[in-house]
């Protein structure tokens, strides 16, 4: 991040740094390295960017991120996966699945992603990430197209034919409350970059939808630096 990100105007060159107040952390000072993203990026021969994967437990969006992952990493670029099932297992173990915990986490997750994309990393972000408004907040940390949605646009009934975990059954019995698809909304996307699909009642395997993101990355560029 080369820029500067306080409230206030940019520290002016070898006068009084100018502090900011953001949220409660009072008179802090943005700091820039004189190595920036475009350096990292040039160095990995890539753009950093987020491809964040949106939709309901059991639309694919682990297996996805995992081929996607997989695809690029045999092509030499470097990738990085946040999976909002392992984060819950860390970073986010503290928050539950009512909405403000919901936002709280797609938050971090948002915070995290651009630190990676930051870094000239291709982060791959799958989370189900239910509200429109949290998903819009991360994008709006990532400007400049470094933000691409990817929507897992798979009937709820395909999903819980599936219910590898078997949450969809808890769900249903109410042993399971608030179960997003069930009785938690879903959100989907209006205007994202991909949308994952079913095709002449067939899904496509994991290979198909990674090459699906992968054309993307290639037609626009993120593939080189
Ligand atoms: N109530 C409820 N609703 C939805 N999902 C639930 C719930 N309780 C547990 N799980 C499990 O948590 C995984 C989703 O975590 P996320 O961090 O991606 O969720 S969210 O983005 O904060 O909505 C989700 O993983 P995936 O199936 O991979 O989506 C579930 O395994
Ligand atoms: N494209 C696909 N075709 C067939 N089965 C799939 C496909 N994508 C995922 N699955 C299967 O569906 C289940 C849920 O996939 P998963 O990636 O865990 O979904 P999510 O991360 O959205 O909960 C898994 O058993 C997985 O093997």
């Amino acid at each position: 991040m080369e820029q500067h990100h306080g409230d206030g105007p940019r520290s002016p060159v070898k006068e009084k740094p100018v502090m900011s107040n953001i949220g409660k952390s009072t008179n802090i000072l943005w700091h820039n390295c004189p190595i920036g993203q475009s350096d990292r990026q040039k160095l990995l021969g890539q753009k950093g960017c987020v491809v964040w994967i949106t939709g309901l437990s059991g639309s694919g969006k682990s297996t996805l991120a995992c081929a996607l992952n997989r695809e690029l990493h045999y092509r030499g670029h470097l990738t990085y996966v946040l999976d909002g099932d392992n984060l819950r297992h860390g970073l986010n173990r503290d928050l539950s699945f009512k909405a403000e915990d919901r936002a709280e986490n797609i938050r971090r997750v948002g915070e995290v992603a651009k630190l990676f994309a930051d870094a000239g990393i291709i982060c791959i972000a799958s989370l189900i990430s239910p509200y429109r408004r949290d998903r819009d907040a991360c994008r709006a940390l990532l400007p400049d197209s470094k933000f691409i949605e990817v929507f897992m646009d798979l009937p709820l009934k395909i999903c819980e034919a599936r219910d590898p975990k078997g949450l969809y059954k808890l769900a249903r019995t109410g042993k399971i409350k608030g179960f997003t698809g069930i009785d938690d909304p879903y959100e989907p996307p209006v205007n994202g970059e991909i949308v994952i699909q079913m095709k002449d009642g067939e899904c496509p395997s994991p290979k198909e939808m990674a090459r699906q993101v992968l054309c993307y990355l290639e037609e626009n560029g993120y593939l080189q630096a």
